[in-house]
């Protein structure tokens, strides 16, 4: 007889890759996050919106193993979680694409991609970079994400920022993360790269990488994105489902929904 009790536990594959349970975070006297609570799921974009100083880069230290939360637990598949450093956060599956991306500008795009990782032919003194693989795998790891360069051999200085994020992107899944943090992504591109980069973005969600996107773009979140958690002065001021939050109300919350009604009030002449 089957017992009910072991039929409602969570399977492994419905754990969420992250889960955040009341995390705060206090920089001396500074209360950066309070309560925050969000989740990561395996093919799943949740997006992380605020203000300057909403705390969105804290938290994503946290997540990326460079600051430890004081309060609340993280949880990475289901297993309670202090992260080290940002070394321990890949080798459990969390990259972090960062906006001003490590990259060295003057290495061809196959250098950079494999950058710290390099594969290797050859013993003892003749051992050396396997550059033939690496620059066939770079070719080829782009294209499965639809990214069609002209040349891996030209310098990554060379690249557009859309360009430089998409790489970064298709490196982070080729090298095997389940778990994809973007740090505001499109806030140095235009519309046409912001475009491009978020179509990557879904490409490794379709890839079935759990992905947080940080931003405090309201148009871009609401296109690619499942769920949405709001930062404002350190707090959740909510956490919705796509289908809960139309565009226009989350634009309105981004744009201080009230408080620009106030200003208006005040700049009336
Ligand atoms: N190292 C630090 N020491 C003291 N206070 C800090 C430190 N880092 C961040 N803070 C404070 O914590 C709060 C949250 O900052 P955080 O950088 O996480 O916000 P943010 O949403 O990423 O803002 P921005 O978009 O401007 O980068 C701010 O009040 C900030 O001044």
């Amino acid at each position: 007889m089957s017992d009910r009790k072991h039929e409602d536990l969570p399977m492994p594959e419905d754990l969420p890759l992250v889960e955040l349970s009341g995390v705060s975070k206090f920089y001396g006297n500074i209360k950066a996050l309070e309560d925050i609570s969000l989740t990561v799921h395996p093919g799943r974009i949740t997006c992380v919106l605020g203000d300057n100083g909403a705390g969105k880069s804290t938290l994503i230290k946290i997540v990326s193993g460079l600051h430890q939360h004081d309060a609340g637990t993280f949880r990475i598949q289901g297993e309670e979680t202090r992260l080290g450093s940002p070394r321990e956060a890949l080798d459990r599956g969390i990259a972090t694409v960062y906006q001003d991306l490590a990259v060295v500008p003057l290495m061809p795009v196959w250098r950079n991609f494999f950058l710290g990782s390099e594969p290797t032919v050859g013993w003892g003194p003749l051992r050396r970079m396997d550059v033939r693989t690496m620059r066939r795998t770079t070719r080829s790891e782009l294209l499965r994400m639809g990214i069609d360069l002209r040349d891996v051999d030209q310098p990554i200085g060379t690249l557009s920022g859309g360009e430089r994020q998409s790489v970064a992107i298709a490196r982070a899944v080729h090298f095997g993360a389940k778990v994809l943090v973007l740090d505001e992504p499109t806030a140095a591109l235009g519309v046409k790269q912001s475009g491009v980069v978020l179509k990557y973005v879904a490409a490794a969600r379709d890839a079935g990488l759990g992905v947080v996107l940080i931003t405090h773009n309201p148009h871009h979140a609401h296109l690619v994105g499942d769920r949405f958690v709001l930062l404002k002065r350190g707090t959740m001021s909510g956490s919705y489902e796509k289908a809960e939050l139309e565009l226009d109300e989350l634009v309105r919350q981004m744009a201080g929904g009230s408080e620009l009604e106030e200003l208006s009030h005040e700049l009336r002449r």
